[in-house]
């Protein structure tokens, strides 16, 4: 069965000829959904997490345990019921004492199978927490370089995904403990109430056996099947609501959504197929069921009629395959989960053993108020591949309290410089020096307490105005923050708010203008207070009066610090100290204004033909320079 689309106006312009397969969704997951069935390094590790809570999981194994033994005791109390209570002459009082035997059983039961359940959640959820919370922790000190090569949101919705495959591992293993022990009970309870009629009845075990191995191998493909087609589908929908502005500019929203429609329909197809199959086994379970039963009646029957065994006994026989089932079903349900857990635990141990590259050196130091705000780097190289510099045998060195713009062509090695301020990364050769420190040497907490950054695309966080602006200075007071914003203009525009200062920001701070968002940011690197502030501007055209407010704010913002700035406005060029020109990673030209001018390189260059930025020179232009550097 398929599914129709839904019916989109016919595009004029369409000519019947088959259109491109868009890149809609078309990325492909390609990890694995099974493991092995027991990975002994992925259980240690996990194993781990469960530690803390043991105490708790030998309850819960000890609650099943008596689950399990009161179940096998029912049918045992029933036919005794049957053989002795109810047989001819046989007092009232064996009657009654079995029934209250039974009433205890029941309340024993109800009790272990109250208590297997409470702490087996608890304990997965416990687990779930420490897991969660250590990822968290782990991915916010993570290294700078994994973060760089990983695709966020498919890491997000495989942890996600992962973490609860694990949850549905921790939550049914107690079960299969259960589920195991009473899979032994019944056959031994049933070979010791009549061992022929037992074995008679456990002939059928071979061909339900026989049935699972021929279904597994379908199911697992089906169930894969199904797996992909929803994760590309979920891509799809994710990229669809990512990208909603581009895809509503660009007119694709038709498109984009046949192209969804095929997808829906591979998956519902793919769905159908994996329901189908799981729902298969259950009507053969339930046949063999009936067959099993078939065969105590007929055999026990006969086996009653002649005296050999109880009629009692028979009538446990029959409670027993009833329940006989339940256990394999369970357990088989089981084996792919812990298939699918074993995938997911080694992938959630890989991000657990991610390395953190930037670490605290033993003998790090801490940069306090005495320590003055100058930032030097001497003789750095530094490649994300250290194969291939993107800064090279850099050296300039920026006095406290001076301002220095850092100027080049896109790609020039800027916004690598001041990752390495802030030590995302390490250099590979030389030394960068924040406080007369090599930022090695001193510690990470101190180093950001010492530098505020204002990065291109100031990024807000869901929250109030006021959280935002104190995000780096979680000790600001109130006051604190509205004197920062009054500081760098932004009072005006948040007190106009219906909220004011409570006004809560969408998502990256959606609900506000870039220049905005941007004197925001200057407001938070202003509360934070630091020696040196490190910026880099944005390149995004803002109106003239805008412009005017936040070059005022800057200047604000700069007052009595050091000021590092990635400028790409020529009125910040003019106002620094000094200019430091990167092209293709190598310092090509130092000095203020006036002197870069006299030199007649780059810089005047760019100046004199009248650039609006250094970003937009031509790439003859610059190579003529960097061979003229060379
Ligand atoms: N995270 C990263 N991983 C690998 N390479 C990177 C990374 N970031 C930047 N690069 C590379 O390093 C080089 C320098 O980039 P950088 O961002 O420092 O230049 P930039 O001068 O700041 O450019 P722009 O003005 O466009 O921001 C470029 O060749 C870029 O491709």
């Amino acid at each position: 069965m398929t599914r129709t689309g839904t019916s989109e106006p016919r595009d004029p312009h369409d000519d019947g000829r088959p259109r491109m397969r868009a890149v809609v969704g078309s990325s492909r997951i390609e990890e694995d959904i099974f493991g092995r069935v027991f990975d002994g390094k992925v259980v240690s590790r996990i194993w781990a997490f469960v530690d803390p809570y043991k105490r708790r999981v030998w309850i819960a194994v000890a609650a099943v345990l008596v689950f399990t033994l009161s179940q096998l005791a029912i049918p045992l109390l029933i036919s005794y019921a049957i053989d002795f209570g109810m047989a001819p002459g046989a007092s009232g009082g064996v009657l009654a004492g079995i029934v209250a035997l039974f009433a205890l059983v029941i309340a024993v039961n109800y009790a272990a199978s109250l208590v297997q359940e409470r702490v087996t959640g608890q304990v997965a959820e416990n687990v779930l927490f420490d897991i969660r919370r250590k990822m968290f922790s782990h991915l916010q000190h993570v290294s700078l370089t994994f973060m760089d090569k990983t695709e966020v949101g498919r890491l997000m919705s495989r942890l996600q995904g992962d973490v609860n495959s694990m949850q549905e591992f921790l939550e049914t293993s107690v079960q299969s403990v259960g589920d195991i022990a009473l899979l032994i009970g019944i056959v031994a309870v049933m070979l010791w109430l009549d061992w022929q009629l037992a074995l008679l009845v456990l002939m059928v075990l071979p061909v339900l056996l026989g049935v699972r191995v021929l279904w597994l191998a379908r199911a697992r493909s089906a169930f894969m099947a199904a797996h992909e087609a929803n994760s590309i589908t979920n891509g799809a929908l994710a990229e669809a609501i990512h990208g909603v502005r581009a895809i509503q500019a660009m007119n694709r929203a038709g498109l984009n959504a046949e192209l969804y429609s095929d997808l829906a329909n591979r998956t519902y197809t793919a769905q159908l197929r994996a329901s189908r199959l799981a729902q298969i086994m259950i009507p053969i379970v339930d046949t063999l069921t009936g067959i099993a039963m078939a065969v105590v009646v007929i055999a026990g029957g006969l086996m009653v009629v002649s005296g050999r065994i109880e009629i009692g006994a028979m009538v446990a026989f029959l409670f027993y395959i009833q329940r006989f089932f339940d256990p394999i079903r369970s357990l088989t349900m089981q084996y792919s989960v812990m298939q699918r857990a074993m995938a997911s635990g080694h992938r959630l141990t890989e991000v657990l053993d991610v390395d953190i590259d930037v670490n605290d050196a033993p003998d790090a130091v801490a940069l306090g108020p005495d320590d003055d705000g100058a930032v030097e780097f001497r003789n750095v190289t530094f490649g994300y591949d250290p194969d291939h510099p993107v800064l090279k045998d850099v050296s300039f060195a920026v006095a406290s309290g001076e301002r220095v713009a850092l100027v080049g062509p896109t790609g020039s090695g800027k916004s690598s410089s001041i990752s390495l301020i802030h030590r995302f990364y390490d250099v590979q050769a030389g030394a960068v020096l924040v406080g007369g420190h090599d930022v090695r040497g001193v510690t990470q907490k101190s180093l950001g307490r010492h530098i505020a950054m204002v990065l291109q695309e100031p990024y807000l966080f869901t929250g109030t105005v006021m959280g935002n602006i104190r995000y780096s200075s979680h000790w600001a007071s109130d006051e604190d923050v509205i004197e920062a914003a009054r500081a760098v203009g932004a009072h005006d525009f948040i007190t106009s708010m219906p909220e004011g200062y409570d006004t809560k920001l969408d998502e990256r701070g959606s609900n506000l203008s870039l220049g905005q968002r941007q004197l925001l940011s200057f407001a938070r690197a202003l509360a934070a207070d630091a020696r040196i502030l490190v910026l880099d501007e944005a390149t995004a055209n803002i109106d003239s009066y805008t412009e005017m407010q936040i070059q005022k704010a800057l200047q604000r913002l700069l007052e009595g610090r050091t000021g590092l700035v990635i400028a790409h406005r020529l009125a910040t060029i003019r106002n620094a100290d000094r200019i430091v020109v990167l092209q293709q990673g190598v310092k090509i030209e130092e000095g203020d204004h006036d002197a870069l001018m006299a030199q007649k390189g780059l810089y005047s260059k760019l100046f004199t033909m009248n650039y609006a930025s250094f970003d937009d020179l031509p790439s003859d232009l610059m190579h003529e320079e960097r061979t003229l550097a060379t």
